[in-house]
Order: structure tokens, then sequence, then C-alpha cells
């Protein structure tokens, strides 16, 4: 809906009404259509004001009308009429103007902003262009470089920035409205021949060709296979080229074939997913909107390691006291400098001061007795864990909770090592905790409800996809990337080479293949987990049985190389080489391909040919399958939180929407199919075979993802 009330006698004011955002829907659209209509006719208005409820001007388009039959007067012609009327239209614009909320206030005639206002056109990040003029009006309007930087990126600017450029006319730190309307008064009357942005010509730019071809390089190399970033940069192209008409025209042509695609599908799906997994719920009937957080200004990190460190800056960035614990002399030496580092690095990118005074250090671990929460970052040893939580239930003011960032041990059973298990939670960062955006908050059989808002809460505050989850083995995220690196490992033992796997991998939209990913983390981590887990037995042994550990398949490749000192990275040696330790450049390495060689030869395995697809299906199905387990075992809530695990945690391309909605697109009954073939070419690998839940969608007619929760439900009433 659209508000429509005469102001000051002469400034006929039109409100947005539809919160939260104030998106374009149908009805907002109808009606900016008729409150403009009427502005225009009324003769004692001399010129318009459009402006937001709540102190919020527009976020776009509504979203949730993609997908479904659209009605309602289209965006363009509205923009049109609004940029021809022959009174001056000023947008008043606080909160944001973002997507078509920004077209709108293009087509506007001047823009005033409130200093705290951001604005711009996230559409690549939907998957879409700015296609209601946006790509055509904002390069004529501040220069083809700019529009593409913000076109190609969808990045937010501030009112001040947008000034800077050009975008707004004005920004005030007082009442916007107020200010807008001020403004109206004194140029109602004026000409408005030069206020319309689509009669502008564009910028002139030396070396266009040189400038696009620069750019769409680099779009389509950090895009990784998303097409619409490309297809942002051919619609500036077009505005830098060609008059209006015809670039609005192209700017159409591009969005049809934009807006039907699955990558705007699945970008789409990632956005309500994200916002989704916030509403989490336990299987206890606890949810977040019945459960209260605790306030938390106090914290603390014990081991500052890798990941402690990462987690310190985290909170004090934050804006939380941090007491670092470290037991050991010198590492919490290294660490105060890490930590310093991080800050000041961070802090001088954002143009911040470090905030180096928020962290206080300690051996000791009494040092932590009057903290709110503290986080546990010690090596993964179950003994150890134990010992230090029982250690913080002696220390801790009453009421402080316990979480460790254990990447897969049991929950519940560190748990119960303390006489407050309701105050123990899993908050499973990921390396480098400052900067991956995903948290796991896992809760245990007894954590409380407040235990698990809270957590929650606090990494919604440090800026993370925060997702609950259940206590099992390697929690969502790390449960089912074993299976695809396992996957990964048997097919080197079935013929194929790291380069082969990782470029499927890589050509998919991961940022790094498998091994790569590897060598980066550190082949020492997984051997370790292996060897936690009874799996490693070290030497060279040959033959089946050398390939078989607690009854199923096992590839002791990893643990190979791991005894050769081939560490990844660290070592300049792993699954590839790289010139010198901590080098990012891998280089295939000939030792790798005589050693895979030698080692089929031991184990009287014969190499074929492995492609890209067979790539794919096996480690990305293998994956999915224990997707399906977890949903299954209620461990994820549903699919949306495992795909938000895996496009914020692990680098699943997003533009793929994340494994389970990928399982939806290529078809349940398809990777059924698949799992079946290859677990019959398989079968000591068991997690091959489909699980009970992907088998009840195929039976239910593979229903939309939406709709999985309730065969999850039936499927649990039947057991
Ligand atoms: C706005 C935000 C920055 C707010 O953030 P925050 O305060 O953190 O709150 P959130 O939790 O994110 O959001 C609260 C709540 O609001 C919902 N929401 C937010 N924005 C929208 C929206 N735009 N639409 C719908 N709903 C929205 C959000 O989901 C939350 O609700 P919940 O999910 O229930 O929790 C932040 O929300 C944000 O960044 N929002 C997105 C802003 C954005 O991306 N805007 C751009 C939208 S796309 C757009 O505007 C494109 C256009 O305008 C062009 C349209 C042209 C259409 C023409 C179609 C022609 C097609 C031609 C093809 C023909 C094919 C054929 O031939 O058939
Ligand atoms: N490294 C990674 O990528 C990830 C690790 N994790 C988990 O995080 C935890 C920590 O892992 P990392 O940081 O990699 O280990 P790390 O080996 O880098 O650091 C552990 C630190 O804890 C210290 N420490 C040991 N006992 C201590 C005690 N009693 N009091 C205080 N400090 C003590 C050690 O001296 C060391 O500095 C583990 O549980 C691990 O599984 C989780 C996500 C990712």
């Amino acid at each position: 809906m659209a508000q429509y009330t005469r102001v000051s006698g002469f400034v006929g004011l039109i409100t947005l009404q539809n919160p939260p955002v104030n998106a374009l829907s149908a009805p907002v659209r109808q009606g900016i259509v008729d409150t403009v209509q009427r502005a225009l006719s009324d003769p004692e208005v001399k010129s318009v004001v459009i402006c937001g409820q709540n102190g919020i001007f527009c976020g776009g388009a509504d979203i949730k009308e993609f997908g479904t039959d659209m009605f309602g007067p289209p965006l363009i012609p509205m923009i049109h009429a609004i940029e021809a009327a022959n009174k001056p239209v000023v947008a008043a614009i606080e909160g944001i103007a973002l997507g078509g909320g920004l077209e709108l206030a293009l087509g506007c005639h001047y823009r005033i902003a409130h200093s705290k206002a951001r604005l711009g056109l996230p559409e690549v990040t939907l998957g879409l262009l700015p296609a209601a003029g946006g790509s055509q009006r904002l390069p004529r309007l501040i220069g083809v470089p700019a529009a593409l930087n913000l076109i190609t990126t969808g990045r937010h600017v501030t009112a001040a920035e947008a000034l800077q450029l050009g975008i707004v006319d004005q920004v005030t730190d007082h009442n916007t409205v107020d200010a807008a309307v001020k403004f109206a008064l004194r140029v109602g009357g004026q000409s408005l021949d030069a206020r319309r942005i689509s009669t502008y010509p564009c910028p002139q730019q030396p070396d266009l060709d040189a400038l696009f071809e620069d750019v769409m390089q680099k779009v389509r190399q950090s895009a990784r296979g998303a097409i619409a970033p490309v297809a942002c940069v051919q619609a500036v192209r077009a505005a830098a080229t060609l008059p209006y008409t015809q670039g609005m025209e192209r700017e159409k042509e591009l969005m049809a074939t934009l807006f039907t695609s699955g990558q705007a599908r699945a970008l789409q799906y990632c956005f309500f997913a994200q916002r989704a997994v916030g509403r989490w719920k336990m299987p206890n009937g606890a949810r977040w909107d019945t459960s209260k957080p605790r306030p938390v200004h106090k914290a603390a990190v014990i081991g500052l390691g890798t990941m402690g460190r990462g987690i310190t800056v985290a909170l004090a960035q934050t804006g939380l006291s941090v007491i670092a614990v470290e037991s050991q002399e010198k590492q919490l030496m290294e660490a105060k400098q890490a930590v310093s580092g991080m800050l000041e690095r961070g802090a001088k990118r954002r143009g911040v001061a470090p905030v180096l005074d928020r962290i206080s250090y300690s051996q000791d671990i009494q040092a932590v007795a009057d903290v709110d929460l503290v986080i546990e970052a010690v090596f993964e040893d179950m003994a150890l864990k134990t010992k230090v939580f029982r250690q913080l239930s002696a220390v801790c003011k009453p009421g402080t909770l316990l979480c460790t960032n254990t990447s897969a041990l049991d929950v519940d059973q560190l748990a119960s090592e303390t006489p407050n298990p309701e105050l123990v939670v899993g908050m499973h960062f990921f390396a480098p905790a400052h900067v991956m955006k995903l948290l796991e908050v896992v809760y245990g059989s007894r954590s409380s409800p407040e235990a698990v808002a809270t957590a929650m809460q606090l990494g919604k505050k440090m800026g993370k996809a925060s997702v609950a989850v259940g206590n099992c083995r390697g929690f969502v995220g790390n449960r089912m990337l074993k299976l695809y690196l396992e996957q990964a490992s048997f097919l080197l033992e079935e013929g194929a080479t790291p380069e082969l796997v990782d470029g499927a991998l890589e050509e998919f939209g991961f940022p790094m293949g498998v091994f790569r990913m590897s060598d980066l983390s550190g082949l020492d981590v997984g051997w370790r987990i292996r060897k936690g887990e009874g799996l490693v037995e070290p030497g060279m042994a040959s033959g089946q049985s050398a390939r078989i550990r607690q009854g199923r398949r096992y590839s002791p490749l990893g643990d190979l190389l791991y005894e050769q000192g081939r560490f990844g990275l660290k070592t300049s040696r792993g699954w590839y080489q790289y010139d010198k330790p901590g080098s990012r450049v891998a280089r295939s390495d000939p030792w790798v391909h005589s050693f895979l060689e030698e080692y089929r030869a031991r184990h009287g395995l014969v190499a074929r040919n492995i492609d890209h697809q067979e790539v794919l299906e096996r480690c990305l199905y293998a994956m999915i399958n224990e997707g399906f387990h977890i949903l299954e075992d209620g461990i994820a809530a549903g699919p949306e939180d495992i795909d938000v695990i895996y496009v914020f945690g692990f680098g699943w391309p997003r533009h793929r929407g994340g494994p389970m909605f990928y399982a939806d697109m290529v078809g349940l009954a398809k990777v059924m199919e698949k799992l079946e073939h290859y677990h019959q070419a398989h079968p000591d690998v068991p997690y091959l075979q489909p699980s009970n839940l992907l088998r009840k969608l195929v039976a239910s007619g593979s229903p939309p993802i939406h709709t999985w929760g309730e065969v999850i439900k039936k499927l649990h009433s039947q057991l």
C-alpha cells in the first residue's frame, strides 16, 4: 500500500507501507501508481515526496513474488511515469534503498538521504540484475566504473559514499522527510529538464572496450560459474554504448534469461534459508521465540591455538570483554602477538581503532571466574576437554555458559562431566574463526533453551550465520564432509588424480577442490581425527585387507602421505607441491602421481578412466545422502539448515543453493538411482545406499524442498 497526504500546503507526500522493509509488492506498486497520479492531477500540489513508513524507504521488489504469477502494475512504466512527471518528485531515503527501491529513487528527480541510510543494487546476489532501469540509469548518473562496481558486487554504500558518488543530492542528520519536504517546496516550479537521468548521456570513458574486457575477465573469475554477474556487466555495457531505449531492451532481454534460471531460484532460496535458520527449534519443543537469551558482556576463551585466537578476535570485535587463557607460556606470547596483529589489520581495513584493550591474557584458568560465557578451544581430546570443563565448573560464577568448540566430540559426554549440563552447548566455529561466517550451535540432550538462545544470539551479534544442530559425531558439517573426503580418496585409488578431482569440484563452483582444501587445512589434522577413531594403521601393508577398516572400505592414502611428512601447505608438500611453506600456489607433483601408481600396483588396483561427472556424483551424492540421514535423525531441523552450513562454512557455491537444494534441482529420483548404481559397484561402502528418507521422498513423488518437513514428520510418527 501507499498512503497519500498533502503537507505544507503544496507537497504531495507518498508513504510506502509494507512492513518490514516496504518491499514493492503488487499492492505497493498499485498504491504508488494511484498516489502519483493523484498528486500530479492536484493543482494545489507543486511537488511530491516519496518516503517509506517506519524509517525505511524500500527494500526493493518483493522477493516472495518471484516465481509466482506476478500481477499488479509493472515497475518500469511506473518509474518512467515518475521520471516524466511535470512536478518535481523527491525521494526521502531513510534506512535502506535497495534494488527496486533505489531504482524507484533513481526515477525521482532528487534524492535526499539520512546519514545512516544504506543504498545499493543487490540484485546480483539474488541471481538477477537491476532490471527496472537501474542498470541503465546508474551508469548515466555516476559513470561506468563506479556503476560496474556497485552492480556486479551488489554491495551497499553508506549515505556519505552515495553523496560522494553523486547518487544522492543531499544527506541530512535530521528528519529526512521534513528535509525532503522543505527541499520539495524550494524546487517546486523549477525546470526538470536536467533532472531526468534516462536523458543523460553516459559519462565518457577512455578505452571503454579495454575496461569492459578487464572487468568481464575479473567477474568471470570470481563468479565461479554464476551467470548474473556476467549479465550485469553486459547490461552496463549496453548503458555505455547504446541509447537509453535500446539499453532498456537489452536490460529486459538479459533479465528474462536470469529471472527463470535455476541459479536465481537457488540464490533466492539461500536468502530465505539464511533467515529461516534464525527461527530454530529443538526436538524437545524449545524454540527461538519462546527462549530468552541471557546477556553476555564478558567472555573467556580457553586455548589460544588456531581457533582460540580467531574466536578471541571475533568476540572482541563484537564489543565483548574477553579473558584469553592459554596454558603454555610460549603459545600465550605468540597468541598475544597474533591476536593484536589480526585486530590491528581488521581495524585498519574498517577504518576504526583496534580494540586491543578489550582483551586480557592469562595462563591461569582462575581468571575466568566472573565471565558470562566461556568458549573452550583446547586440543581435540576428550580427556583434556573433560578436565577443563570440570575446572571451569569449579571456577566460574553460577550460571556461566560453558561452550566447546569441538569439531566432532560428544557434547553430551562433556556436559555430563559438569554439575550443570543444561549450561553446556557446542559453539563450533570454522577456521579462521574471525573470518568464516558460519557457527554451528550444538545442543546436547540436556542443553537448556536459554543456553541455546544465548549462543545463537551471540553468533548473530558476531555476524555469523548461526545454525542450531543436534549432537552427533561431526554434527552436520563435518559428518557430511567425512564422506565427501572419503569418496575423493577412493577415486584416487580407482584411477583419478588430485588435479582431476579438484578440477571437477572447482568447475562446479567450489573455491577449491577437496585436495587443495586438505593441503590448506593440513593433512595432519585429518590424520589425528582418523587416529582418534582407531582407523590409522601405520605402514605400507598391501592387498585388499589393508583397505578395509572396521568392516568397510577405507583408503589409507592420506595416512601414507602424512607418514611421508607431507602435511600440505605447512610443509610445502601434500597432494600438491608448493614453492615454500605457506605458499598458496598449488603445483602438480609428479611424486604424487608415481606414488599413486605404485600404490595401485601394490594393491592390485587397475586404474580406469574417471570423468568429472562421476567425481561430482560420487563426492556430492554421498554427502547429500548423509544429509538425508541427518534430517531423518533430527540432527538438522530442515534442509535449509544443512544448506546454510554448506554455503557459509564449506564454500558450496551459493548459486547452487546448498547440497539439499541441489538434490532437489537435480531430481531426487536421479540422485537415488545414481546412489543405487554406485552402491552396487561399491558394496563395501554402506553409506552409498540411499537413505530411508530419500526413498520415502521419491516414493511420495519427490515433493518440493519446502514440503520435505511433512514427509520427515510422517516418517518420525511411524517409528
Ligand atoms: C532489507 C534488509 C537489508 C533488512 O535486513 P534486516 O533488518 O537484517 O532484516 P531481515 O531479517 O533481512 O529481513 C526482515 C524480513 O523481511 C524480509 N525481506 C527483506 N527484504 C525483502 C524483499 N525485498 N522482499 C521480500 N521480503 C523481504 C526478509 O525475508 C525477512 O523476513 P523473513 O524471511 O520472514 O524473516 C535485508 O532483508 C535485505 O538485504 N533484503 C533484500 C534486499 C534486496 O535484495 N532487494 C532487491 C530485491 S530484487 C529487486 O529489487 C529487483 C527489482 O526491483 C527488479 C524487478 C524487476 C522485475 C521485473 C520482472 C521482469 C521479469 C522478466 C522476465 C520475464 C520472464 C518471462 O518471459 O516469463
Ligand atoms: N583447526 C581447525 O580448523 C578447527 C578446529 N576446531 C576445534 O577447535 C579446538 C582447537 O583446535 P585448534 O585451535 O586447531 O588447536 P591448536 O592445537 O591450534 O590449539 C590448542 C591450544 O590449546 C592449548 N591448551 C591445551 N590445553 C590447555 C589448557 N588446559 N588450558 C589452556 N590452554 C590449553 C594448547 O596449548 C594450544 O595452544 C579443537 O577441539 C578442534 O577440533 C574446530 C573447528 C576448526
